[in-house]
């Protein structure tokens, strides 16, 4: 029964919600390193924490041998190379293993390279002094940026050097009237997210791995997030970009513009290129202003089918304010109240929906949503539901959301599958894996952006387990393409999919990828093994 919705919520009737204290506390995001279970937030500041002590805590992972490709012929790094790194990035050559390590793997822990090297630049310039001279030297290079992915495309897989844009983090102007921020790349998502606050802006994107993520690598991957239904994709708001190419070249591509026909649009070649064409140095991005009045609610439903009635009758009723409408399954919110002891706001249900609305007027914007609420309960289509208007507890609303990831971390071994699918298929691939795997999974869950037609499958288990990983795939990406669907919604190919590419692309079209690649770095120096299938090397 749905008894809320009026001005006095029942989410600020209720005693204080555990994650709201979880979300207030400094120390709470911090947790301690064992591989099975806690992480730090993906976010937090704690991450770089987490990663300094990470060589002392993992088990050294490395690709399964069945994801390793072979290590290809680059040079590998001499004494001669690093006096070079050192004369034009004096101390910020790092090649204390201790920090060299914690950039040699990935934040799920599942790929590790072995680099001996992290290059710190500031400057354009500087990047393209270091490509122009591996170029030459043809040594290996990983662009990375805060090291959030999820498909092992942010680590090296071998000796690659790292690049790392955490050094170019100035925002180099914003443009009150047009919404225009051009920053560099390695400007972190959430620091983005607080300068343009002042300026009532706000980003068009929105991510979990917010405090981690830098803006070149949210263009280098084509990230999509949570606000992707309203601002649409990076290819969109991104108007213009700055790229090294592999040669030391620097293009300037940084348009202000929201029209520019002249010619090909070279800057979407690098959007979610995954660092294999080029480095982002620098990037311009349209930026919404700041919504006025934001409701979010969370509801439940006892169906997929009613929760996919309830999305169109959304749509309909609230149109132009509609931010966000996400779903979890009840097998998120066991995860979620298992391992982070969060609390359902609700009763249990089978699905549960977050719906985002943000507008300019809070009375008209109310007056929508409690129309659309009325109308969802008196159908049927929910059962239960809360919503939130005040800062504090949209955020612990949107934490039952965002840290789904987090909480799949600690339930032992993550295979991750980020799919896009008709809207109306995308839970039928989660019934049908707990079909065909029956008992060999931990857990099988599903999450994501319903109004994307994009959802996380996720399956764990207890250890790493190939003979389970031998039962997912190929069947999730068969499936996929059998529904039309593709096998990378937002996260990319990185190293993890690459050869899983035919999926979802047509031969010709890989085959052109791989002309592409060869014209732009024809040594290959540029993130090797990722994106490309190995046949394209
Ligand atoms: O961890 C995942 O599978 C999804 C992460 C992210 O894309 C999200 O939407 O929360
Ligand atoms: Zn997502």
């Amino acid at each position: 029964m749905l008894r809320v919705f009026q001005r006095t919520s029942r989410l600020s009737r209720a005693p204080r919600h555990p994650c709201i204290q979880s979300a207030a506390s400094p120390t709470a995001q911090f947790l301690p390193v064992d591989l099975q279970s806690p992480l730090p937030v993906w976010g937090s500041a704690q991450f770089k924490v987490f990663c300094q002590n990470l060589h002392k805590e993992t088990d050294g992972h490395r690709p399964s041998p069945a994801a390793a490709p072979e290590r290809r012929p680059f040079s590998r790094l001499s004494g001669e190379d690093l006096d070079y790194f050192r004369t034009i990035l004096p101390g910020r050559t790092i090649t204390d293993p201790d920090l060299v390590e914690s950039s040699n793997v990935d934040w799920l822990k599942s790929v590790r390279g072995s680099s001996e090297v992290v290059l710190r630049p500031q400057t354009t310039e500087e990047v393209s002094q270091i490509l122009r001279y591996c170029n030459k030297g043809n040594l290996a290079v990983n662009p990375q940026g805060g090291n959030t992915g999820l498909v092992g495309g942010s680590v090296p897989v071998y000796d690659e050097i790292i690049l790392s844009t955490s050094l170019m983090n100035n925002i180099l102007s914003f443009d009150n009237i047009s919404g225009v921020l051009t920053c560099q790349a390695g400007c972190v998502l959430e620091n983005l997210s607080q300068f343009l606050e002042e300026q009532d802006h706000i980003m068009p994107l929105d991510l979990g791995a917010k405090g981690s993520c830098q803006i070149g690598g949210n263009v280098a991957t084509n990230a999509g997030g949570l606000r992707l239904l309203r601002y649409g994709s990076l290819h969109g708001t991104v108007l213009g970009l700055e790229v090294v190419l592999a040669g030391g070249q620097v293009l300037d591509c940084l348009a202000t513009l929201r029209k520019d026909n002249t010619g090909y649009d070279l800057k979407q070649l690098f959007i979610g290129s995954e660092g294999t064409l080029g480095v982002i140095t620098a990037v311009s991005i349209l930026c919404p202003r700041k919504p006025k009045s934001v409701n979010v609610v969370f509801l439940g439903c006892e169906t997929f089918e009613q929760l996919l009635r309830a999305f169109q009758l959304c749509r309909g009723m609230l149109g132009e304010i509609l931010s966000a409408f996400e779903f979890l399954d009840s097998e998120c919110m066991r995860l979620l109240k298992t391992h982070l002891k969060l609390t359902n706001p609700i009763s249990d249900c089978p699905f549960y929906i977050l719906i985002e609305t943000s507008g300019s007027d809070p009375s008209h914007d109310e007056q929508k949503l409690h129309n659309f609420l009325e109308e969802a309960m008196t159908s049927l289509l929910v059962s239960d539901g809360t919503v939130a208007t005040e800062e504090s507890k949209i955020k612990a609303l949107w934490s039952m959301r965002e840290r789904v990831t987090e909480a799949l971390t600690h339930d032992g071994f993550n295979y991750k599958y980020d799919i896009s699918l008709p809207v109306e298929q995308i839970y039928h691939l989660v019934t049908d894996m707990r079909q065909h795997l029956g008992n060999r999974a931990k857990s099988v869950v599903g999450y994501g952006h319903v109004g994307d037609g994009n959802i996380h499958l996720n399956v764990t288990s207890a250890a790493r387990d190939p003979a389970l990983l031998a039962a997912i795939e190929p069947f999730v990406y068969e499936w996929t393409a059998r529904h039309h669907g593709s096998i990378s919604a937002e996260h990319g190919l990185g190293l993890k999919k690459r050869n899983y590419i035919h999926y979802s692309k047509s031969s010709q079209a890989v085959a052109l990828m791989g002309h592409i690649k060869t014209m732009l770095d024809p040594k290959g120096i540029l993130n090797p093994y990722k994106t490309l299938p190995d046949h394209l090397r």
